[in-house]
Formats: C-alpha cells, structure tokens, sequence
C-alpha cells in the first residue's frame, strides 16, 4: 500500500541547497520512495539555534514503507551527507524530518512512540516548514487552527524567511 509522506529538508553547512537538492534525487532512489513534489527553497536565519542561515524546503512522497522505516531511510541518508548530531540544534549539513505520513487528510497519521512522533510536533511552529509545506498542500487544514495560510504569514513576519527559488529539473 503507498501512502504519502511530507518530508522536511534543512541545511546550514557545506553548499545547503545543492545538498537539499542531492538529498532529493537519492529518496527517489531509495527502495520504496518515490519524490512525487519539491517545494522551492527558502533561506532563514536559525530559530532557536545557532550558525549560519539555513536553506530549507518539503519533498513530498510516495512511499510503501511503514513510518518508522522511512525514518530509517532519512537517517542514513543525513548520514550519508554528512551529518554529525553534536548537541541539540546543532548546525548540519543535512536535516530530514518527517513531517506528515499517510497525509491525504492532514494532520494524517498520529504516532508517539520514543523513535517517532507524527505528524512533527513543531511543524506548526516554524515558517521555515510551514512555507514551503502550503506551497504542496495549498488547502492545508489543521485542527486548533482557523487559518493556516494567515499562521504562515505571522510565523514568516517574526523569523523571517526568503524564497530562494525552485529546485533544479
Ligand atoms: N517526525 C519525526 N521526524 C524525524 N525525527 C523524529 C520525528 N519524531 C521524533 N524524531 C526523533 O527525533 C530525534 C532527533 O532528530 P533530529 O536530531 O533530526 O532533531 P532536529 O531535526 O535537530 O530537531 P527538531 O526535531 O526540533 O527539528 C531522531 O533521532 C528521531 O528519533
Ligand atoms: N531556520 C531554521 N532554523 C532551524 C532549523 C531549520 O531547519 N531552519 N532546524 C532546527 C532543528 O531542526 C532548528 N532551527
């Protein structure tokens, strides 16, 4: 059974956007993934981190997984490009969360086991997923939330969020 997943990618070392958009063309290749969408990329300054900017972005997916394989799929990929977990927000080359599953009607499936919580807990906290997540799912819904897109909006005025452009064909 293929279920859709909603990924959230980051990266604030190295050459970011280059490595969101590697990171995308290896989950296509991943056994049991398939990238159906990219949002374009979005440079922040770290919420409630430090270092340098961060490039940030949403794939969305196609997968045949269960969850907590694909989250193993995500971290050998972040493994794979390099990153080190040195202390809590620490920067990284990679950052693969996975923000949404089964998300044909957000919030989707709901899980809180010690390796996994869905959908993310901070999903709705942060501009810099948020953005690009209403770019994938426009008519995104959210229970406690009257207005999705107006969230959006107060989140992007208070931490601040340039869109970069669209991902390479
Ligand atoms: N939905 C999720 N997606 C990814 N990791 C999750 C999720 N829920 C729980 N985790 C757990 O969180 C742990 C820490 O992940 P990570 O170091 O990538 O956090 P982070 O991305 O730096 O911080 P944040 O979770 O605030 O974005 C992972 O080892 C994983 O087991
Ligand atoms: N702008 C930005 N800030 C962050 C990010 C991120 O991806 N982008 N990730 C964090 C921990 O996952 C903490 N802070």
């Amino acid at each position: 059974m293929r279920r859709i997943a909603f990924i959230g990618l980051g990266a604030n070392l190295g050459r970011a956007q280059a490595t969101l958009e590697q990171a995308c063309a290896a989950l296509h290749q991943a056994s049991g993934c398939e990238v159906t969408a990219v949002s374009s990329w979005w440079r922040s300054v770290p919420v409630d981190a430090d270092g340098p900017d961060y490039v940030n972005g949403v794939a969305q997916l196609e997968t045949s997984l269960e969850p907590e394989r694909l989250l193993d799929t995500l971290q050998v990929l972040e493994r794979y490009f390099g990153r080190q977990r040195i202390y809590r927000n620490a920067p990284r080359t990679l950052d693969l969360d996975l923000l949404l599953y089964d998300a044909e009607l957000p919030p989707g499936l709901c899980l809180n086991t010690p390796r996994l919580q869905l959908p993310h807990p901070r999903l709705m906290e942060r501009a810099f997923v948020l953005h690009p997540l209403l770019e994938l799912l426009p008519t995104l819904s959210w229970p406690g939330v009257t207005d999705v897109a107006a969230l959006c909006m107060s989140l992007a005025v208070q931490q601040g969020i340039e869109r970069l452009g669209g991902p390479q064909p």
